[in-house]
């Protein structure tokens, strides 16, 4: 779904078009036939995009368009038809007190109420039925209409007679004529045992109580009506002779007096959003333990002077408001899901939805995590699902209800969508990586951030910002690149910002590292697994980077002694030599490393001592370093030309404690071995040159 700013005008008039064909359709099978085909919150959404589209392209709302429309057109209905005196209206939406609060400024800048002056507002739950209208005339029921499209509804006369909540007659003294307004509606009991009845015959199931409710009344033979068990509650009036009283309050009491239920949790408010939000979320509360569905709180102005000089708009009166429940959970279809790579080479698989309404937004696409997740879930394209979507957590998929059917399952891919090189799970991990991590264009920027990174090559000057400027402009795509940058002085003194002194300064940056530490080399090409200890310990033992691949090659191809020779190093494991083997397989990487070293010439790796008194002794560090981290202790150590090790023994010399060291410090007090805190070997690494 596109940004609407960003949308042509042909596309929106098109989309437009599309959405009124949609919502039309999906109108009628509600309505019309009391069985949608789509969730709920997937038509808000599509009304919800159709309202924004007209916002933004106001001379292309069409004749057709939905946000006129009330309900569906009853023209191909059995039953009679009855055109209303006064229109059966419906009721403008909010998702958020946002929205409640533009409701009542709206209203007061209408009325031309002095800000902060609390207004007087009735709240009802929303009762999730359908409209119906009863027509009284001296006191005798003497039609029932459904809301139909608004100004023409169906004849339920004989219907509503078979429902015990409505009246036939009403008390003496009551108006001449008087349309009393409500909702017709199914308790959640009643509906779940008509749609096992249904289910046992082998009839018509439907999808919530109201469409059951609707099926039920709007019935050519009253006697199907009369064996559902229908009720009413009456929220409002149509044509009337005469008003019994002067606000909404007053009329709603009238009327329950006469003999009709109206909502049990009726009451005034007075105050502003908050009051109304507080109240919402009352109702809110009570909701689980109603007998009935509700879907939201209705507000409507108290006063009817007031109600009558703010009128209607399009399709809904504006002294109205119906303040939804944010559905947390909303049903909708995987239309495609796609895999995502991110910066560090994970494969991500993104599902994209039927646009649904979620928490008051309309949600598009849903993170899938990995691999596991989708097989946990079954998930296809195609499938229905429940997703979720609870504060500002991102949407999730909670169920696949399309589970049973024989589909084959997603193929996850073994492939890098962005760069074709192999994804794998390594053992015990859920997320499948892209190993083409020097060519992958999903990684490559921050592969080179990572390369010139202060502990890998250490190229001042080569910032996060550069490195994306110059990788937009292609001249950055791979590490050797930026040892041809010299070639490119002129054209990055052309760019904006770079003067003859900083494009000197870090071409010498650059120019400096021709002959990079080999460790540090490795370290920088970022395979998995070879961190900066690791770089350092492979080179100690092979010297030459052309040396680490060929034992690296052999051990991938199952030579034992390959293997046995890295894995011999203290602290090289299995995962590093797969990582090792899997670097050098991938035909990008070799590329990369062919070229990057005709640009270098890393001297050969010799651990670089320095005369100290702790040369050739062996340390152990144990406890909480505060000044240093463990590796760098290590690495001063292996510049002190000591060696560093894990734990205590008789070989130990010196042990160099933190706080917390515990029993290492025991066994080396046991041992009789030399033990000085971090101030201690500070003083021993200043000594040295
Ligand atoms: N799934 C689908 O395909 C599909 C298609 C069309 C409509 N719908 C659903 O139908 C609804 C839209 O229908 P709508 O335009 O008739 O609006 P609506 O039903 O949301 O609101 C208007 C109606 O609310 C009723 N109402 C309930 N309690 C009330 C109270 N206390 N006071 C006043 N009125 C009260 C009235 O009958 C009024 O006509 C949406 O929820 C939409 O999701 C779904
Ligand atoms: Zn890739």
């Amino acid at each position: 779904m596109n940004d609407v700013t960003t949308l042509s005008e042909a596309d929106a008039a098109n989309e437009l078009m599309r959405l009124a064909k949609a919502i039309a359709k999906h109108d009628r099978l509600y309505h019309a036939e009391d069985s949608p085909e789509i969730s709920d919150a997937e038509y808000d959404a599509l009304v919800r995009r159709n309202a924004e589209l007209e916002a933004a392209f106001p001379h292309l709302i069409r004749e057709d368009s939905p946000s006129r429309k009330i309900g569906h057109a009853i023209a191909a209905s059995p039953l009679g038809k009855v055109t209303h005196e006064v229109r059966m209206m419906s009721l403008d939406n909010a998702f958020s007190p946002a929205e409640v609060g533009e409701w009542l400024a709206r209203m007061r800048r209408f009325l031309n109420l002095p800000e902060g002056e609390p207004l007087a507002v009735t709240t009802e739950d929303k009762i999730d039925g359908l409209s119906c209208s009863l027509r009284y005339e001296n006191g005798k029921l003497v039609r029932a209409a459904t809301r139909g499209d608004g100004q023409v509804g169906e004849d339920v006369t004989a219907n509503v007679a078979f429902i015990p909540d409505i009246p036939q007659t009403l008390p003496a003294g009551v108006p001449e004529v008087f349309e009393v307004r409500g909702e017709v509606y199914m308790e959640k009991q009643a509906f779940t045992a008509l749609n096992a009845a249904q289910q046992e015959a082998g009839g018509k199931l439907f999808a919530n109580p109201r469409n059951a409710a609707a099926g039920s009344l709007r019935q050519k033979d009253a006697s199907v009506t009369a064996k559902r068990q229908l009720r009413f509650w009456a929220h409002g009036w149509g044509a009337v002779s005469q008003l019994p009283g002067t606000t909404q309050t007053e009329v709603v009491e009238a009327i329950r007096s006469w003999g009709f239920p109206v909502s049990p949790l009726f009451a005034r408010v007075v105050g502003g959003t908050e009051e109304l939000v507080a109240r919402f979320d009352a109702i809110g509360k009570a909701r689980p333990d109603l007998p009935y569905d509700i879907d939201g709180v209705v507000y409507k102005l108290d006063r009817l002077d007031w109600q009558e000089r703010l009128g209607f708009v399009a399709k809904a009166p504006r002294w109205a408001l119906a303040h939804k429940f944010p559905a947390e959970r909303a049903e909708t279809t995987v239309e495609a899901i796609d895999i995502q790579v991110g910066r560090t080479g994970k494969l991500t698989p993104v599902g994209r939805l039927a646009p649904v309404l979620v928490g008051g937004v309309t949600v598009t696409n849903v993170t899938l995590h990995n691999r596991d997740e989708i097989a946990r879930l079954g998930l296809r394209v195609g499938d229905r699902v429940v997703i979720q979507r609870a504060g500002d957590v991102i949407p999730q998929v909670v169920e696949n209800l399309t589970r049973e059917e024989d589909r084959p399952a997603f193929p996850f891919p073994d492939h890098c969508p962005e760069c074709g090189s192999e994804a794998v799970a390594e053992d015990g991990e859920v997320d499948v990586r892209c190993q083409g991590g020097l060519i992958c264009p999903a990684q490559r920027t921050q592969r080179l951030e990572h390369f010139v990174s202060r502990k890998a090559l250490d190229i001042e000057g080569l910032g996060e910002k550069t490195i994306a400027q110059f990788f937009a402009l292609g001249w950055l795509e791979s590490p050797a690149d930026i040892f041809r940058l010299r070639k490119r002085r002129a054209d990055i003194l052309a760019l904006e910002g770079w003067q003859e002194k900083s494009v000197d300064n870090l071409l010498a940056a650059i120019e400096a590292k021709r002959a990079p530490d080999a460790a540090r080399l490795l370290f920088a090409l970022g395979i998995r697994h070879v961190g900066e200890v690791t770089a350092r310990d492979l080179m100690k033992n092979f010297h030459e980077l052309p040396v680490l691949r060929v034992i690296a090659e052999r051990a991938r191809e199952g030579d034992a002694d390959a293997v046995a020779e890295l894995t011999a190093i203290d602290g090289i494991g299995p995962s590093v030599v797969e990582a090792l083997g899997d670097f050098f397989h991938e035909p990008h990487n070799v590329a990369v490393w062919e070229d990057l070293l005709n640009e270098v010439t890393p001297p050969r790796y010799e651990v670089q001592t320095v005369a100290s008194r702790v040369a050739g002794k062996t340390v152990v560090f144990t406890g909480k370093l505060e000044t240093m981290s463990r590796d760098e202790a290590k690495a001063q150590a292996e510049r002190l030309g000591a060696k560093a090790a894990g734990s205590v023994s008789a070989k130990t010399d010196l042990v160099v404690a933190g706080p917390g060291a515990g029993s290492k410090l025991k066994k080396a007090a046991d041992l009789g071995i030399e033990v000085i805190d971090e101030a201690g070997w500070a003083q021993i690494v200043a000594e040295a040159g």
